[in-house]
């Protein structure tokens, strides 16, 4: 397992600062280093052996880059972005990236300096991870068939290495005059990016334009991260939209930042800016391991009296009243490090949260209901947010922490129409076939077929654990004696009698048999009734005790028919 050599997962405002001036400093090492080699070459100075031609050679290639990023600049900041090569400043810990095939695709000859996209490896954290960045100043970053075979190249060279991929998507899709061949070259990324789903983490960051088919290069990898502007994503734009339906609708309407992130779900993360975007990819990245076969990084963590303080403060959290919301963030912010919480998807199907967080210096995937929220129901958005996210969990070593309060799934037409039978089962699916740790603590409500796939005993979770505010039960109480008073209900109307009373009555006897943990506990569902405050002390065992659980084949079958 790798330390990363850090109390602290995220960037602190010290460290950014730190990261920023470093990164300045090398890049004007790295630019009078470069200047240097050129003046010293054009002087004929310590260059005997090096023949005229190759010295021409040498200073063209080099001026030719230099006007090519001075182009980039001109183009990009006119229109608020940064260029390919300042984004990987951003991307990687100073002067450690490395490119490769700087000039292919390029013709030195005729002042080309390259094709549309910067591919190449540097380091996050001190860990090697590959990027290709599109390069919007060329042809609009549009993807031929030089461009393919960058990409495809440094996606193979990823996989062989076991490292991750970001892709720093900036451009107008498959170039128009190069046809079938460039079509091709995205089917070929698809291909690639499916081997490596699951193997290696792939992260998107749209910070541009990205059209067509084109978006299904970030569709088919683990996490997509926009910004507030400048960040498009659709299958067919507003003209095209225009002329097939006559709707009239902008680029961000139609396709923006915020418009993914809080109503399609296609994208994870809302960044203000391209800075804090590629910086919440930097996160996000500190908290996975580097491929499949690994276990994610550690970090040092020092115990002390915040925790004790924030352990306390549990008990407070929960109302007694059950029909209060209150905010889950503020369970999960005290029982994880330092209260860091990375949310995933923030702003979308919210009344669910998941994330990323630490526990003693490691590593876990949080799912959360969300009480404030629709009182945490489970709907066909929330389902299909926590499945995708136990899923990436599970495929890269990350263990689970549930914790429950939840209603149900969601009733109504809308609901059915929309197929929560279908979109709801991926939750049983994800859950079901994880194999990473998973503990589960259940705070209030965990109702029905609802309290079955949030990380139940029976679905798979290896230590199940209840707050004294726990109530498991199949129906709440009212629902409960409507159905199973009905005829005692019906006769008391017919008699006279106050059915309210004998409603409520009988509601108030369900909740105290029936509406609690302990035919969980009984049964073994439940490993113990916890004191709130014991909570992250139990997930921390728990996870202790289940750091050697190991993956195992159950047959020979090429793989599940998943929910889709
Ligand atoms: C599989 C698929 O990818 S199918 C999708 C195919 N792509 C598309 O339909 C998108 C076509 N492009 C566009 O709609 C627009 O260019 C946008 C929205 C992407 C960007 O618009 P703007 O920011 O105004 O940039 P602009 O249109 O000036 O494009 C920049 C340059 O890239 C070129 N360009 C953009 N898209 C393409 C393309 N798909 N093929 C070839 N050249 C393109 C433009 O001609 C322009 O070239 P120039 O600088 O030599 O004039």
């Amino acid at each position: 397992m790798s330390d990363v050599s850090s109390d602290r997962v995220s960037d602190t405002t010290a460290k950014k600062a730190d990261k920023a001036a470093a990164a300045a400093e090398a890049e004007a090492v790295k630019r009078e280093t470069a200047q240097a080699a050129v003046e010293q070459i054009s002087n004929g100075d310590s260059q005997s052996q090096i023949r005229q031609p190759v010295r021409d050679a040498i200073i063209k290639a080099a001026q030719l880059a230099r006007e090519a990023e001075t182009s980039a600049r001109k183009r990009q900041h006119g229109k608020g972005k940064h260029t390919a090569r300042e984004r990987l400043d951003l991307l990687f810990d100073a002067d450690t990236f490395e490119e490769m095939g700087r000039f292919s695709g390029g013709d030195i000859n005729k002042g080309k300096a390259g094709s549309a996209v910067v591919t190449g490896f540097g380091k996050v954290h001190g860990r090697t991870v590959g990027v290709y960045a599109q390069d919007f100043s060329v042809r609009g970053g549009t993807l031929g068939q030089a461009e393919g075979l960058k990409i495809c190249h440094l996606m193979d060279m990823a996989m062989q290495m076991k490292v991750p991929v970001v892709a720093l998507i900036d451009s107008g899709g498959a170039r128009i005059q190069e046809g079938v061949a460039a079509l091709t070259q995205y089917g070929h990324i698809f291909r690639k990016t499916c081997q490596a789903s699951g193997f290696i983490p792939q992260i998107s960051v749209i910070l541009g334009p990205c059209a067509g088919g084109a978006v299904y290069c970030p569709a088919l990898t683990d996490l997509i991260i926009m910004t507030k502007e400048n960040s498009n994503m659709f299958v067919t734009g507003p003209d095209v939209v225009k002329a097939a339906t006559g709707e009239t609708i902008s680029m961000d309407e139609l396709g923006g930042g915020y418009v993914h992130n809080a109503k399609s779900g296609v994208a994870h993360y809302l960044g203000e800016d391209e800075a804090d975007a590629i910086d919440y990819t930097r996160t996000v990245l500190a908290y996975l391991p580097s491929n499949s076969d690994e276990k994610a990084p550690t970090y040092a963590y020092a115990s002390g009296h915040t925790e004790r303080e924030a352990a306390k403060r549990l008990k407070t959290i929960v109302p007694a009243n059950d029909r209060q919301p209150y905010d889950v963030l503020e369970v999960v912010r005290a029982i994880v490090d330092y209260g860091e919480f990375v949310q995933v998807q923030e702003l979308f199907a919210q009344s669910a949260i998941v994330g990323f967080a630490c526990i003693s210096g490691k590593p876990v995937g949080i799912v959360a209901n969300q009480p404030n929220v629709r009182a945490g129901i489970l709907d066909v958005d929330a389902s299909e947010k926590v499945a995708r996210f136990v899923r990436l969990c599970d495929s890269f070593n990350l263990p689970i922490v549930t914790l429950v309060d939840v209603p149900g799934y969601k009733p109504g037409s809308d609901q059915e129409h929309a197929g929560i039978i279908r979109r709801g089962a991926k939750v049983i699916y994800a859950y079901a076939n994880a194999q990473v740790p998973m503990v589960t603590v259940i705070l209030r409500k965990a109702f029905g077929g609802a309290y079955i796939v949030m990380g139940s005993k029976s679905i798979g979770a290896d230590m199940n654990f209840a707050w004294p505010t726990s109530q498991i039960a199949v129906l709440g109480a009212t629902g409960a004696v409507n159905i199973i008073h009905r005829k005692d209900l019906q006769k008391a109307k017919e008699a006279g009698q106050d059915v309210e009373a004998l409603r409520s009555k009988l509601a108030d006897e369900y909740e105290a048999s029936t509406v609690n943990a302990n035919l969980s506990l009984e049964m073994g569902e439940i490993d113990a009734m916890i004191d709130p405050e014991q909570t992250r002390e139990v997930i921390e065992e728990s996870l202790a005790m289940l750091a050697s659980k190991r993956r195992v084949s159950h047959n020979d079958k090429h793989h599940g028919n998943q929910p889709l």
